[in-house]
């Protein structure tokens, strides 16, 4: 995995995509400029609408120099694989998206729907609306999809909060609502609003069509202080969904929107993991939902591989990730840790060694969290050190390692097999390859091991960190 190899690669992509890009565009400007739509003529008036202008173009070329279309072609290929979760056979055309959300959607580098786009969004756009409990793997894009459904259902026209989103934390709300704006950036009359710590309201009511946030804000402004009607909401979406549901907290505010809202409106459910009981007690709030639930198997993604380390201690980690950055060409990479006792110290230790480290745990405020994530997804830190706050829903994909410093455990030191899945979902983010690497160093850590293997039914393999050639062969494989 050498970062050289990866952006000539990603170079070549690019050219090949901006050339693409501006023949459409050209044939598009001359299609539109050469004919005058008749009546009646839809498809006329769409491809009126699609035809992009000069600045939108230069728009879309930067675009894609950010390189977030930089593997189209892998993801091209994955897509024909019809055992991969990015297959799809149908376009986003097909879906009958508003003109300004496709437009959109591509301006994003987003050439076909993921299997989970794919297949919830026909449900979710469909009339009457239905309910939806879905589950695909993580960086499969269903944030997209909701975010999709969320845009096409409001009616910008009643100035009242009509979508409502909620999130776990402050970055993941925020990283929804950044992608909502991106997908409406040609909707500049959708409005919308973030309920997350640090944002004030006054005592006129909200009049923004969509509102993000986390559950308690939500039901401050909600229920507290009614700025916003919860029985006019008309899409209600609870983003990882079985944390919502399964932490305590979380649950008993999301049961108490939940209650507020009228019949008709329409519920969105999504996550990478629901375990049983947590999907059956969704089944028992949502009414006649639409499931899309994966087996077992097809949880973990291939494009990850899992790897464990045998160490004796905390100073024996750390050599194995010193032999890991000495063997191969990282990107960038996020360290799990148990407690923030262990990510002080980690990164104390990586800083000493000229690392470029940053350190993200509780005890920030949020808009130092904020901060942190920021500079990282601009890789001005190359490595990230956490605790669980960021094991969920953060997608930064130039993420190609994850390490597991600790092996993720419950409240009764058994393994927590969802926030395992979730944690090394931060790497390989849509088709892209990743690497997980757990830091194993006692007999209960290695039981945990096993137990995530056993539960997933995915190979996790050893791996010898003071062997430079394996370390090497991981990097390319
Ligand atoms: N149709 C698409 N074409 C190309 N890229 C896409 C598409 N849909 C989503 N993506 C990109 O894939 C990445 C992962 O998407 P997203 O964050 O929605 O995944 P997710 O399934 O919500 O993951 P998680 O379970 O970790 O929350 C994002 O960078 C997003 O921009």
């Amino acid at each position: 995995m050498s970062e050289k190899k990866d952006s000539n690669w990603v170079k070549k992509a690019e050219d090949q995509e901006i050339s693409n890009l501006v023949d459409k565009l050209k044939l598009e400007n001359e299609n539109a400029a050469g004919r005058k739509p008749e009546a009646g003529d839809g498809k006329r008036e769409e491809d009126q609408a699609d035809s992009a202008s000069a600045a939108e173009t230069s728009l879309l070329m930067k675009i894609i120099r950010k390189g977030l279309v930089e593997s189209k072609q892998d993801l091209e290929i994955q897509r024909k694989d019809p055992n991969s979760p990015l297959y799809s056979v149908k376009t986003f055309e097909a879906l009958h998206l508003k003109p300004e959300l496709l437009k959109g959607v591509y301006a994003m580098g987003f050439n076909a729907p993921s299997k989970i786009q794919e297949t919830a969004l026909p449900t979710l756009l469909a009339d009457p609306p239905q309910n939806m409990i879905a589950q695909s793997q993580s960086g499969t894009g269903k944030t997209a999809a909701f975010v999709l459904a969320m845009l096409s259902r409001v009616d910008p026209k009643k100035d009242y909060p009509q979508v409502l989103c909620l999130s776990p934390t402050y970055e993941l709300a925020i990283q929804t609502g950044e992608v909502a704006a991106r997908m409406a950036q040609f909707c500049p009359e959708i409005k919308l609003k973030y309920a997350v710590r640090g944002e004030e309201v006054g005592r006129e009511k909200l009049t923004d069509h969509i509102i993000i946030g986390t559950p308690g804000k939500v039901m401050d402004w909600g229920i507290k202080y009614k700025v916003f009607d919860l029985k006019k909401i008309r899409v209600f979406v609870l983003d990882e969904a079985d944390v919502m549901i399964a932490t305590q907290g979380h649950h008993d505010q999301c049961i108490r929107i939940h209650k507020q809202l009228s019949k008709s409106c329409q519920m969105m459910f999504f996550s990478a993991t629901y375990d049983k009981e947590v999907m059956d007690f969704a089944q028992y709030i949502v009414p006649n939902p639409i499931i899309i639930k994966l087996r077992r198997e097809q949880e973990s993604l291939d494009n990850i591989k899992q790897y464990y380390v045998r160490c004796k201690d905390q100073d024996e980690k750390y050599k194995a990730i010193q032999n890991i950055y000495g063997g191969i060409t990282v990107g960038q990479a996020i360290i799990f840790c148990h407690t923030r006792k262990t990510a002080t110290w980690l990164s104390g230790k990586m800083s000493q060694d000229g690392h470029s480290v940053a350190v993200l745990s509780g005890e920030l405020t949020v808009e130092q969290r904020l901060l942190v994530l920021d500079r990282f997804r601009d890789g001005l830190e190359k490595v990230l050190i956490t605790t669980n706050v960021l094991s969920r829903g953060i997608d930064v994909e130039q993420v190609t390692i994850v390490v597991n410093f600790d092996l993720p455990m419950d409240g009764h030191g058994r393994a927590d097999c969802e926030t395992y899945l979730h944690r090394i979902g931060r790497t390989g983010r849509f088709g892209k390859n990743g690497i997980a690497i757990n830091l194993v160093d006692s007999d209960k850590s290695m039981n945990i091991c096993k137990a995530i293997e056993k539960h997933f039914k995915k190979k996790i393999e050893l791996l010898d960190a003071d062997n430079s050639d394996e370390i090497e062969k991981i990097g390319t494989e």
